[in-house]
């Protein structure tokens, strides 16, 4: 699916909602550290390093609204964003798959990313980021399967796609396809995205914008 599948107004109701400020409003630790849950919330996950908080930033066009990082496990809280004008709360999470930090670290990290995404109303969708060279992980599916079981709505994004050739991001793709088909609760579409290049944000932006309609 490309933009062009969208109806033009809600294209445009999508880069509205992202050319007005999101701002960074606190990271969270802990659960008990979020905000009351009084807004739709959108969240973005994945293994570390994926491109979590640098498809934030380009998403609301703010270099460093999310500090990103070439080490892994640069995000270590749950970070929120607010639209200021919108019912809008972007969380940034920790990433997972990442050994090298200090086991109790990652232990809370995991348990924290998992609590939120299984237990949180106000959660419309997931963003689940897959990185475009490797295609879905065993962390990856097994993220799957708890989305699926808690019934929480999610969607496959592959980042970085300006670093495959052709070739191989049509391997990843078809692969990927293959993994939502079988899942209940995945959107059925995929999302390739660049926020290098700005591919797929516009996509992006649309969908979230149809999420606040529902
Ligand atoms: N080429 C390319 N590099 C990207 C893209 N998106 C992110 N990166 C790079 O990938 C690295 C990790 O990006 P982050 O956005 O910090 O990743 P993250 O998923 O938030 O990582 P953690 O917070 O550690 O889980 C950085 O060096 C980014 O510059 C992209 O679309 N293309
Ligand atoms: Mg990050």
């Amino acid at each position: 699916m490309s933009t062009t599948d969208y109806d033009p107004l809600m294209i445009e109701r999508g880069r509205l909602l992202f050319a007005r400020p999101i701002v960074f409003v606190k990271g969270c630790v802990s659960l008990a550290d979020l905000p009351p849950m009084d807004r739709v919330e959108i969240a973005f996950a994945g293994r570390s390093n994926v491109g979590k908080s640098s498809l934030i930033n380009a998403l609301c066009g703010t270099s460093g609204l999310a500090r990103t990082s070439n080490t892994p496990g640069r995000t270590q809280e749950l970070n929120i964003f607010e639209s200021q004008s919108e019912n809008l709360r972007l969380v940034d999470m920790p990433g997972y798959g990442y050994a090298r930090a200090p086991e109790p670290k990652v232990k809370a990290w995991t348990q924290l990313v998992h609590r939120y995404l299984t237990g949180r109303a106000t959660l419309r969708r997931v963003y689940l980021l897959i990185d475009s060279r490797h295609g879905p992980k065993d962390n990856d599916l097994s993220v799957m399967n708890e989305l699926d079981r808690a019934a929480v709505s999610y969607q496959l994004v592959l980042t970085k796609i300006d670093k495959p050739s052709a070739r191989d991001l049509e391997a990843v793709v078809s692969r990927t396809m293959a993994v939502i088909a079988k899942r209940p609760a995945a959107h059925p579409g995929l999302i390739l995205t660049s926020s290098e290049k700005g591919t797929g944000l516009d996509q992006l932006r649309t969908e979230i914008a149809l999420l606040l309609e529902d």
